[in-house]
């Protein structure tokens, strides 16, 4: 008789853990929602307000069945999920004991909306992308471009294959990560792209700030909307800096691996929340 994990094929066991991967981060979501709810819950009692809102509700709701869709979900699942949230919001505004645990947290309402908590407090701790600079120079930059260079070419595997990259044949695109300082140039050949020596003049270059190549990478930004608004921009041979540019807009993003997706997507995540945690001190 084979055990229950020899009974499992490998694909589906592997499957099964980024699914758990992925409700852990649900449920750390929800928690994160009701840290935030409970502050609210303490701003009403303090101003006698009643603790259902039902338009509040209902925009809430219709911004869920928007995203859902968006996202290619069915309308009604993402109402769902967020009507499971918004009950447990209420139920959790209506305990008794709401307010305990410390004096209500009027002034997290007054100065930044998330400012008590201590996810964002910790986040306030870090420096901003262009103190990581100096410690990132001290990096060789043979480790950074060997890693960019294999990263590329796993992403631009399949496009290279169908004979999409023939337009860099011995040309030179440079991606430069403006607050970061960092600027590497590549180069096709008949198979891949290459890292060139730092330094090493390009025709054009694909150049913004780190956490725009992040949104882009984890697909929460498209590059269009990139682009457009100038997040990215594109400098020098305009002919060969819009193909590149177009590449990024078919690249085949569902062929990375689920994993280095949602790696990508978290990392993306958390980089926007530290941004605007940082943007909030300095405000
Ligand atoms: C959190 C609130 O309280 C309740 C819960 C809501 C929610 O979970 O989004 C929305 C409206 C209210 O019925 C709020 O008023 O914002």
């Amino acid at each position: 008789m084979p055990t229950e994990r020899e009974a499992i094929p490998l694909t589906l066991r592997l499957r099964r853990g980024v699914l758990d991967a992925i409700d852990d981060a649900l449920v750390d979501l929800l928690a994160l929602r009701q840290r935030i709810v409970r502050g609210i819950g303490a701003c009403k009692r303090a101003f006698g307000l009643a603790i259902r809102d039902e338009a509040r509700e209902g925009a809430v709701l219709e911004r869920a069945r928007s995203r859902a869709q968006r996202r290619g979900l069915a309308a009604e699942d993402g109402e769902r999920l967020l009507r499971a949230a918004v009950d447990s919001a209420v139920e959790l505004q209506r305990r008794p004991d709401l307010d305990q645990g410390g004096a209500p947290r009027l002034p997290a309402m007054v100065r930044l909306p998330d400012a008590g908590d201590p996810a964002m407090r910790l986040l306030r701790l870090l420096p901003p992308p262009e103190r990581l600079a100096v410690p990132l120079r001290a990096v060789p930059y043979a480790w950074h471009a060997r890693l960019l260079e294999a990263a590329v070419n796993h992403v631009l595997a399949a496009p290279q294959r169908a004979g999409k990259l023939a337009f860099m044949r011995g040309r030179r695109l440079a991606i430069e990560v403006t607050d970061l300082n960092l600027r590497w140039v590549l180069e096709g050949d008949d198979t891949r792209l290459h890292a060139c020596a730092p330094g090493t003049e390009a025709e054009a270059a694909v150049r913004g700030k780190a956490i725009e190549f992040l949104l882009l990478a984890s697909r929460m930004e498209d590059p269009d909307t990139l682009f457009f608004q100038r997040r990215l921009a594109v400098t020098g041979d305009t002919e060969l800096g819009l193909t590149a540019r177009n590449l990024l807009d078919q690249l085949p993003w569902e062929s990375l691996p689920l994993a280095l997706r949602i790696l990508l997507n978290r990392s993306a995540r958390f980089a926007a929340a530290a941004r605007d945690a940082y943007r909030g001190k300095a405000a």
